[in-house]
C-alpha cells in the first residue's frame, strides 16, 4: 500500500516573502522601540514640567496649558469622526486607480482591440472615476491634516505663543509689579522655557497616537501572517519546503543519450538509476476518494465523489465543456483549492523529479533565454556549463524554437523585452514545453498547454515527453490526445463525471 509521502514545494517565491516579511518585522521592531521609549518618558517629563511651571508661574501657567491641550483634543475629536469616513473612501479610489492602472498597462492589446477607451464600461472609464485627483475627499483630507496639525506644536515653534499669553496675563494682573526690568526678562525668559516644554510634552503624547495606530497595524498584519502560516504549517504537517538546490537532478537524461529518428526521439530508461533518490519509491502521484470540488465562495460542486489514482504510465485525460471545473480539478491536484469533501493524497513531490504543471496561461518571468527554460531553477547551473547549454539547446529544437537563440542572441543575453510582447501564444507554449522537457518531471500537468498548437505539433510535444518518460495529466478537447492517455475523465457538468479507460489499438 502507497503511504502519503513529505510534498515538497519549490517555493520559487519565499526568498521575496522572506525579504518583506523581515522588513515587516524590522519596522514593528524600530516603532516599537520609538513608541517604549516616548510612553516610558513622557509621564515622567510631563510631571516635571507642570511642576517647573507651577513654580514659575503659579497655577495659571499649567492650567492654561492643560485647558488648551484638553479643548485642542476636544475639537480635533470632533473633526476627525467624520473625515475618518472621509479618508477610508479615499483610500479605497486610490486603491482602485492603481488596480484599474495596472489592469490597462497589462492588457493594453486587449483592451486596444476592445476600443475600451471609446466605450463607457472599459476599464479607462473606471481609471477615470477612480482617479483620486481633485476628489472631495481630499480636501476633508487637507481638514483632516490642518485639524490634526493645527494642534500645539511647540518644539517646532520657535517661540512660544501660550507661554507669552500666559505670561501677558500675569503681568495684567500686577502679579510681577514689584520686580525690576532685568528680574523681570529673567523670569519671562525662563518661564517660557518651561512652557515650551509642557507644551512639547503634550504634542509628544498626542504624536505617540500615531505612532500607536501604525504599530497596531503591523501587529494585526504580522499577527494575520502567523495565523497564516501557522494554518499552512498545520494543513500540510509532513509537508517540507524543498530548496531548489535539494532537487536531485542526477536523474536527468543525458542529452548524448537521446536519439532523433524521424522526429521520434528515445531515451533510455532513467528513473531509479545511480544517485536518483530511492527513499521514496511510489507509482502513484495522486489518490483521489470520494473528493467534492466547488469553487470558491459557492456551494455549487463542480465535481462530486470522484474517487481516482494516477499513477505513473497510466496517463489521464481530462474533458469536458467549458466551466465544468477541470482547471478547479488541476488546481486541487496542485493544492491551490481545498477540496470541499473527501480525501486528495498527494503522493509524490513537486519539483523536476515529480510532478510539474503547465498552466493554461504560461509564465515567464523577466531574464535570459537560460532562464526560462531552467524556470523554477536557477541556481544548479549557474554558470553556462557546456553540458547544460547542450541540453537545452536540444529541447528548444525539439519543442521547435531553436529561431529564438538567434533572436536572443544567445542563451545568456539580458533581453529588454517583455517574454509576454514577444513571443505568439503557441511560441509561449513551445517555450513552455522545452521547460518541462528540460526538467524532466515524472509526471506532468499540462492545462490545455497545446491549444495554440497544430494537432500534428501537438502531438509531437506529447511524444517526446512520452519518450522522456512523463506521465500525463492533460485537460484538453482534440481526439487526438487521447493516444497519448491511458484514461478518460469527462466532466460532465453538475458533479457528474465519467471515467473510461481508452483502448490501446
Ligand atoms: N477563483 C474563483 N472564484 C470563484 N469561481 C471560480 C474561480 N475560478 C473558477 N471559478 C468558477 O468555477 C467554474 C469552473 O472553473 P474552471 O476554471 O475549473 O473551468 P474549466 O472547466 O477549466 O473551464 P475552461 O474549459 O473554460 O478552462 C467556473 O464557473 C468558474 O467561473
Amino acid at each position: 500500500m502507497s503511504r502519503v509521502m513529505a510534498v515538497r514545494r519549490p517555493a520559487p517565491g519565499a526568498g521575496a516573502r522572506d525579504q518583506r516579511i523581515s522588513q515587516d518585522v524590522e519596522r514593528f521592531c524600530r516603532q516599537l522601540s520609538s513608541m517604549a521609549s516616548k510612553l516610558i518618558i513622557s509621564p515622567f517629563t510631563l510631571i516635571y514640567y507642570t511642576y517647573q511651571c507651577f513654580q514659575s508661574t503659579g497655577w495659571l501657567g499649567p492650567v492654561s496649558i492643560f485647558g488648551y491641550f484638553i479643548l485642542g483634543t476636544m475639537m480635533n475629536k470632533m473633526l476627525m469622526g467624520p473625515i475618518v469616513a472621509k479618508l477610508m473612501q479615499q483610500e479605497k479610489l486610490e486603491g482602485d486607480f492603481r488596480f484599474k492602472h495596472m489592469q490597462i498597462r497589462v492588457n493594453a492589446e486587449p483592451a486596444a482591440f476592445f476600443r475600451s477607451m471609446r466605450r463607457h464600461g472599459g476599464p479607462l472609464a473606471g481609471l477615470r472615476l477612480s482617479r483620486p485627483h481633485g476628489h472631495p475627499s481630499l480636501s476633508h483630507q487637507s481638514w483632516a491634516r490642518g485639524a490634526h496639525e493645527d494642534r500645539p506644536q511647540a518644539a517646532e515653534t520657535p517661540s512660544d505663543p501660550e507661554g507669552a499669553d500666559i505670561q501677558g496675563a500675569l503681568a495684567v494682573h500686577g502679579v510681577y509689579g514689584d520686580l525690576s526690568p532685568t528680574e523681570l526678562s529673567s523670569l519671562v525668559s525662563k518661564n517660557a522655557f518651561v512652557c515650551l516644554y509642557l507644551t512639547n510634552c503634550f504634542t509628544r503624547l498626542i504624536d505617540l497616537s500615531t505612532t500607536l495606530s501604525d504599530v497596531a497595524g503591523y501587529t494585526h498584519r504580522i499577527g494575520e501572517l502567523q495565523e497564516t502560516l501557522l494554518d499552512m504549517s498545520l494543513k500540510s504537517k509532513d509537508d517540507e519546503i524543498l530548496d531548489e538546490s535539494e532537487w536531485n537532478l542526477d536523474r536527468f537524461c543525458d542529452v548524448s543519450d537521446l536519439s532523433v529518428h524521424q522526429g521520434i526521439v528515445s531515451c533510455p530508461p532513467c528513473f531509479g538509476g545511480p544517485g536518483w533518490p530511492e527513499a521514496e519509491p511510489t507509482d502513484t502521484a495522486f489518490l483521489l476518494e470520494r473528493v467534492c470540488i466547488s469553487a470558491p465562495s459557492s456551494n455549487k460542486p463542480l465535481i462530486k465523489d470522484l474517487s481516482l489514482k494516477i499513477s505513473e504510465g497510466q496517463s489521464l485525460l481530462i474533458t469536458g465543456n467549458t466551466g465544468t471545473g477541470k482547471t478547479s480539478l488541476l488546481r486541487v491536484l496542485g493544492g491551490l483549492w481545498a477540496s470541499t469533501r473527501g480525501s486528495v493524497q498527494i503522493l509524490t513531490d513537486f519539483g523536476p523529479h515529480g510532478v510539474l504543471f503547465l498552466p493554461q496561461k504560461p509564465f515567464f518571468t523577466d531574464g535570459t533565454l537560460r532562464e526560462q527554460v531552467i524556470y523554477p531553477l536557477k541556481e544548479i547551473y549557474p554558470d553556462s556549463g557546456s553540458t547544460d547549454d547542450e541540453r537545452i539547446m536540444r529541447f528548444l529544437e525539439l519543442a521547435g524554437l531553436s529561431t529564438l537563440v538567434a533572436r536572443t542572441e544567445g542563451l545568456d543575453q539580458q533581453v529588454d523585452w517583455n517574454w509576454y510582447d514577444v513571443l505568439s501564444p503557441g511560441e509561449m507554449q513551445r517555450l513552455s514545453f522545452a521547460r518541462l522537457f528540460y526538467l524532466q518531471p515524472k509526471y506532468a500537468v499540462l492545462d490545455e498547454a497545446t491549444s495554440a498548437l497544430t494537432e500534428e505539433v501537438e502531438s509531437e510535444l506529447y511524444r517526446v515527453g512520452q519518450q522522456l518518460g512523463m506521465t500525463f495529466v492533460s485537460v484538453g478537447h482534440r481526439r487526438s490526445l487521447e493516444k497519448f492517455h491511458s484514461l478518460v475523465l469527462k466532466l460532465c457538468g453538475e458533479g457528474r463525471w465519467e471515467l473510461t479507460r481508452i483502448k490501446m489499438e
